[in-house]
This record gives C-alpha cells, sequence and structure tokens, in this order.
C-alpha cells in the first residue's frame, strides 16, 4: 500500500517519496525490506533509538512522535499520537474486520463475557469468533493467548483474518493496557460494554481516576456515536461509566439488578447452578444458568445486552444463556473428591475478584471454605495485603503459595500476603500448597484454587515451567484416594 494511502489524515510525510509500504512493524528486530517502521516511545525504551537498524534492515519508511529527534532520510510521518496512528495504519493495511465487533472492558469479567457473547451468537447460527486473555476461539481455529488485547497490527491481521475465514461476529477483550496503548484503535466496533473497575495494574496507572479513564476511551474514543454501550449497572463506578457514555452519545443499555434494560429481578443459587428471573422489554424471563458464582449471572447479563445489541432478539439470548459453558479457569469445577468436595480453579488474582469468589461459594458450602492463592511478581505489589486479608477474612483456611514470581523472590511476596493474613499457612511450593488443601478437606468443605485458572506455567524469573492447576487438583484427587 502506498505511504500516502497509509497516512492519509493521520501526519505529513516528510522527504518527498511515496514508497509502496508492505509490511508495517514497532519492532526493528522484525523489519524486513519493504517495512514501515514505527519508532514509538516505549516503557522500556525509545523505539527511534532503533532506527537506524531498522534502516539497516530495509526498511521503507518511518512513523515517529512530533518531536522525535530521526536521523535518516527515509520518507518519514509524525504523529502526535503515533500509537494511535500506527493503529489506524495497521486497519488500513490489512483491510477486512468481522462486519459485527463488540469490546467489553473491566477489571473483572471480560474473558467471560467475550467468551459468552460468542457462544450466543453461535446459538443464533452466526460464525462468531472471541478474542482474549485465553486466546482466540473461532469456527475453524484456536490460537493460545498471550496479551489481552493484542497488539495493534497482530489484531489487524487477525480480525482480516478471521474475515476471510467468514467469521462475522467477534467479541473481544479491551485491556487497559491495549487502550491506553492505542492497541484497539482502529477496530470498527459495533457495541462496547463495561463490567466494574477494581484494584489491578496500579503499578501501570498513576491512580484509579486515571485507570478508569484509560478504561473509559472504549466509550469516548472508540464507539461511533449512536453505538450500543451495555453497562453493569451495579457496580460502584457504574453511574460514572453511564454518565461518560451517555456523555459520548452513545446508547446506553444497563443490565444486572440497577439494570434498565435487563433487570435481575430474583436469583437463587444452587452448587453448580442459578436461576434467575429477568425483566425484559417488559416481560419475565426464567432462566437457568448452568455455572457457579453471582458474578457469573452479571457476566451473562452483559454477554446478552452485547448479543441483543448486535441483533439478536431478545428471547433468543436470555433462552442461550441456558447453555453457556465457563471460560476455562474461570470458578471451574476441575474436580470432586469422594467426601463430595468440590475443587474449583479460579483465575482472581486481584482483590474484588478474589473477594467475589469466596463469596460466591458460601451459600453452598455447609462446611468451610479452603483458599490456596498468591500474588505474581513484577505486578502490582498493593494487592498482595489487600489478597491476604479479603483471604483470610472470608475463608476458613487461607494457603498461600507461590503464582508466578517472575524476577522477584517469592518468599517477599508471601511474606507480603502473610503480614495481612493471621492464621494463614505458608505452602511456597504450589504443587504441595494444592495437595494439602485437598488433603486437609472434608465433607462439606469447598476449595479454591485461585489466581492461575487457564494457565500452563509458573514463571520463575526469565523460566517458564509447565504447571497446570487442573491438573495438580486431579493428580492430587487420585492419590488421596489411590
Ligand atoms: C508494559 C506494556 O504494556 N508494554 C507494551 C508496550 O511495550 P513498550 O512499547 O512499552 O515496550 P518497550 O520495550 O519500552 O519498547 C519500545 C519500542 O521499542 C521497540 N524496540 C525495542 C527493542 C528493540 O531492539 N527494537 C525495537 O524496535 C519495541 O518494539 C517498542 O515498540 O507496547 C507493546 C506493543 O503494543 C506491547 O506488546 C507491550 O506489552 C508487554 C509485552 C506486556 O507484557 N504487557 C502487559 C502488561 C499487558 O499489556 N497486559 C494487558 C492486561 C492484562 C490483563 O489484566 O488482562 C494485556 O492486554 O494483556
Ligand atoms: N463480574 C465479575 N465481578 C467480579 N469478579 C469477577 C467477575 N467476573 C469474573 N470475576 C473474577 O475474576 C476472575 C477473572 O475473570 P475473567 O477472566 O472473566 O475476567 P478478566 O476481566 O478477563 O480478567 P483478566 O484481566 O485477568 O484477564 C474470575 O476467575 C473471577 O474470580
Ligand atoms: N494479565 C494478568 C494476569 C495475572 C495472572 C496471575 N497468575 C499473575 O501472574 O499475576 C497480568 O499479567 O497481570
Ligand atoms: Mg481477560
Amino acid at each position: 500500500m502506498q505511504l500516502s494511502l497509509l497516512a492519509r489524515g493521520l501526519g505529513a510525510i516528510e522527504g518527498g517519496a511515496d514508497p509502496d509500504v508492505t509490511s508495517l512493524t514497532a519492532d526493528s528486530r522484525k523489519v524486513q525490506s519493504g517495512a514501515l517502521f514505527a519508532a514509538l516511545p516505549g516503557t522500556k525504551v525509545d523505539g527511534t533509538a532503533f532506527v537506524a537498524d531498522a534502516e539497516a534492515k530495509g526498511a521503507a519508511a518511518l512513523l515517529c512522535a512530533e518531536g522525535a529527534s530521526i536521523a535518516s532520510s527515509l520518507p518519514l510521518v509524525r504523529s502526535a499520537d503515533p500509537r494511535h496512528a500506527l493503529a489506524v495504519m495497521a486497519a488500513r493495511f490489512y483491510g477486512a474486520q468481522p462486519e459485527c465487533l463488540v469490546a467489553v472492558t473491566g477489571t473483572a469479567g471480560k474473558t467471560s463475557i467475550a467468551t459468552f457473547t460468542r457462544q450466543i451468537w453461535e446459538k443464533s447460527g452466526y460464525a462468531a469468533a472471541s478474542i482474549g486473555t485465553t486466546g482466540v476461539v473461532a469456527p475453524n481455529r484456536t490460537i493460545d493467548g498471550t496479551l489481552t488485547t493484542p497488539d495493534p497490527i497482530e489484531l489487524a491481521e487477525l480480525l482480516s483474518s478471521l474475515a476471510a475465514d467468514g467469521v462475522t461476529h467477534a467479541a473481544m477483550e479491551a485491556s487497559s493496557h491495549g487502550l491506553d496503548q492505542r492497541r484497539l484503535d482502529g477496530v470498527r466496533l459495533g457495541a462496547a460494554a463495561f463490567t466494574n473497575l477494581g484494584h489491578d495494574h496500579l503499578d501501570y496507572h498513576p491512580d484509579a481516576e486515571s485507570y478508569f479513564q484509560a478504561k473509559m476511551r472504549l466509550f469516548t474514543a472508540l464507539l461511533p456515536t449512536g453505538g450500543a454501550a451495555v453497562v453493569n449497572a451495579d457496580d460502584a463506578w457504574s453511574g460514572r461509566a453511564i454518565e461518560v457514555a451517555t456523555g459520548a452519545s452513545a446508547r446506553v443499555m444497563t443490565v444486572g439488578r440497577k439494570g434498565d434494560f435487563l433487570k435481575l429481578k430474583r436469583l437463587e443459587h444452587e452448587r453448580s447452578r442459578q436461576i434467575a428471573e429477568i425483566e425484559a422489554e417488559g416481560r419475565i424471563h426464567r432462566i437457568v444458568l448452568p455455572l457457579a458464582g453471582s458474578f457469573q449471572m452479571a457476566n451473562a447479563l452483559v454477554a446478552a445486552g452485547l448479543a441483543i445489541a448486535t441483533g439478536v432478539p431478545v428471547a433468543d439470548a436470555l433462552a442461550a444463556l441456558e447453555g453457556l459453558k465457563g471460560a476455562s479457569g474461570r470458578l471451574e469445577l476441575a474436580g470432586t473428591t469422594t467426601a463430595g468436595v468440590p475443587v474449583f480453579v479460579d483465575y482472581a488474582h486481584k482483590p474484588e475478584a478474589l473477594e467475589n469468589v469466596v463469596s460466591s461459594v458460601r451459600p453452598f458450602t455447609t462446611g468451610r471454605i479452603v483458599v490456596v492463592f498468591g500474588c505474581g511478581g513484577d505486578r502490582d505489589r498493593a494487592k498482595r495485603p489487600m489478597m491476604g486479608e479479603i483471604a483470610t477474612r472470608l475463608a476458613d483456611v487461607v494457603i498461600v503459595t507461590d503464582d508466578n514470581p517472575r524476577s522477584e523472590d517469592p518468599a517477599k511476596i508471601r511474606a507480603a500476603i502473610m503480614a495481612a493474613a493471621p492464621g494463614a499457612r505458608e505452602v511456597a511450593d504450589r504443587r504441595l500448597a494444592i495437595r494439602e488443601a485437598i488433603a486437609g478437606s472434608r465433607a462439606g468443605d469447598t476449595v479454591i484454587i485461585a489466581g492461575k485458572g487457564h494457565e500452563t506455567g509458573q514463571k520463575i524469573g526469565e523460566v517458564t515451567h509447565p504447571f497446570s492447576d487442573h491438573a495438580e487438583v486431579r493428580a492430587a484427587i487420585a492419590e488421596l484416594h489411590g
């Protein structure tokens, strides 16, 4: 594609020439002959340091920030917001996208909602995909996940290949990093959703307000005027999210107990399902959601809202909730001991998620709640004491262990949790911690292994060791009964 077409409206081209650009990248190590290299200021290094490297590899053009100092004779596009410009260029370069695209943001529930929305669409006969933390699921393929919101070039390429495969509907997660770094700025959205705001990523965002504002870019910068904004009405931040969406001229649809569009009137919990009465358009729909945890009901309502906003009839969307399968590792029953103790694997790695998940199993737990968890290294440290306090307040037996210590000393991470978790036991080895929890359980108890969910590795230093909570739960139960 000619550089002038790629850059149209994004910034003047310096250097006169208008080369044919044959690929795009923001990583000099991946530059191929004919590429446009985006030299972006980053969180660790400044991409302008790699311009000479990119030029030596045959780059045809450059993109950079307005004031950047660049020593190169290559045609150059300067932009006040180069990450935005790159995302828009990537969308132009790769072209087609599924005709119906929706994105969901919020601290917790994104993966579940993207997965549920895909399932509701599938039930209505659409070729549908979901994109997020656990990867991509589409009719003809599944791809394992790396980032919650992929980099803009990878995302544009993915959307174009999904469209080429005949996918018409796609639901994706919009992480706050992704929104802040403009990764979705080239995505043509039909609807967007907000779930809730809790404590996470305050190592990246300066404070809760900036974290909220980053999430709100979904409504203010990405959702076209008149697009549907589905908002969970029951969170402390819902009022502000509704205000922002209304201010952005979105068609606001609220769901939940305080919702106007889908109103949860009644909810009854059983061990692995819940029965709900939902009021929609003046009618009451009684549905059985085959998943545990009231937070899953909240997620299901947002997903139904997104499906309805994109053309699924109300009754069909609500009926489809009865067939939903949970996303891998989200309050997922990984095994049951012979004493009948359910052992759940869950992805709670932040305070509100842990609070929700432990509270969710209380209604059907006649004995004790046993929780195993840790906190990730090189991540927001403030979460550690908060999660220690929540676990000891809400669970009966707490075992603190490791969860991806990365470059940090695992003992120090555990100590930060333990300082706020009186009475908790410390078992460094996650495999042993899971065994202790299961071996110590008795009839009536519920065991939750939190923090890793679908993950298949334990990252210690730079090495990711194969590790699965699911597999460890199964092995521990087998050993116990063997
Ligand atoms: C902290 C963070 O979010 N970093 C993201 C950011 O990287 P960066 O630009 O700041 O990286 P940098 O290392 O400072 O490099 C600056 C620039 O120089 C370039 N470079 C660097 C070295 C070189 O030799 N040549 C070169 O060209 C880099 O490619 C980059 O363009 O922009 C990149 C391009 O979009 C992202 O891939 C990268 O995500 C990293 C891998 C990451 O781990 N991100 C996590 C924290 C994340 O995004 N998580 C969220 C939320 C998770 C959740 O809770 O669900 C997610 O969406 O997954
Ligand atoms: N609506 C919700 N409210 C509170 N907690 C929730 C909600 N939905 C899920 N959770 C908790 O958060 C965990 C992660 O859920 P999910 O993967 O759906 O969210 P996410 O927003 O994609 O998270 P991440 O940003 O980590 O990818 C679940 O395992 C559960 O513990
Ligand atoms: N997307 C999140 C996942 C955290 C999962 C948890 N197991 C951990 O390692 O902290 C992050 O990278 O912060
Ligand atoms: Mg997710």
